[in-house]
């Protein structure tokens, strides 16, 4: 299958640490890829450097096979490659409504006016937040906040969602809820890069995971296969554990 998004030698530094070395990866159309590996090996700063938070310092990626190393984040979200954050980014002053709308004002396929108002209310009653545009961000709780994260990155209609521990602090039912919500992205035609420490979620959903440890990829293939991965283990336990 041909790659719909493709790193090739991405590298990224700072000062002395190498955060990222030499990544390569291909992710096809309709594909969930986990993206997994201990804390801080480089997984956050991969998706900063898909997304354009961060210039590359060595590499290249490609979209559809169209280099997008060297493109602001804003043409890479015009693109098609949409991403949440780690600590939700949302802005406070506006409301559940403005927010979302501002996705589909800003995103792949840019919506106005009452077409921008029917995307996000479509998008907010696809993660379960239907009829609460009207609230300020302030009184959301935390996992409501994550929706209408997510509500907002999809108004944009991305090909690619990059989601960071989308997943990460919710209850049983709720991490069932963001399951769901996640494989029905994948259903409708979109990719998804998942960064995730959950690894029921990782089984459940992933096609393909890349393991990252210190920067470097250590292990490529489905979840099974790299969760048995000696490799994997020791990186996750330590070598004094396993
Ligand atoms: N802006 C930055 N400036 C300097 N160092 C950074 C920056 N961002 C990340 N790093 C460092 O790069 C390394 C990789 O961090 P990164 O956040 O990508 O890891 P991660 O795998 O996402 O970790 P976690 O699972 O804890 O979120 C860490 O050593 C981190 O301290």
């Amino acid at each position: 299958m041909t790659a719909l998004l493709s790193l090739r030698g991405v590298t990224k530094r700072f000062g002395g640490l190498v955060a990222v070395n030499r990544m390569d990866f291909d992710v096809t159309e309709h594909q969930v890829l986990g993206l997994i590996g201990p804390n801080g090996s480089g997984k956050s700063t991969t998706l900063n450097l898909i997304s354009g938070a961060f210039p590359l310092s060595a590499g290249s990626i490609s979209l559809r096979g169209q280099p997008i190393t060297h493109l602001q984040a804003q043409d890479i979200a015009r693109r098609g490659i949409a991403r949440t954050f780690q600590l939700v980014r949302l802005l406070p002053s506006m409301t559940v409504m403005e927010n979302v709308k501002a996705g589909a004002v800003f995103g792949h396929r840019r919506h106005w006016g009452h077409e921008a108002d029917a995307v996000a209310e479509a998008m907010l009653e696809k993660v379960g937040m239907g009829g609460r545009g009207h609230m300020t961000v302030g009184q959301l709780t935390y996992i409501d906040t994550k929706r209408v994260e997510l509500a907002r990155v999809l108004a944009g209609e991305p090909r690619v969602v990059l989601l960071d521990e989308w997943l990460a602090g919710l209850n049983p039912t709720e991490l069932e809820e963001g399951i769901t919500l996640i494989r029905s992205l994948r259903d409708e035609g979109r990719t998804v890069i998942l960064v995730e420490h959950v690894m029921d979620a990782i089984r459940s959903l992933c096609d393909r995971c890349v393991v990252m440890a210190a920067g470097t990829k250590i292990a490529e293939g489905t979840p099974t296969e790299v969760l048995s991965d000696p490799a994997v283990i020791r990186a996750y336990l330590g070598d004094d554990d396993a």
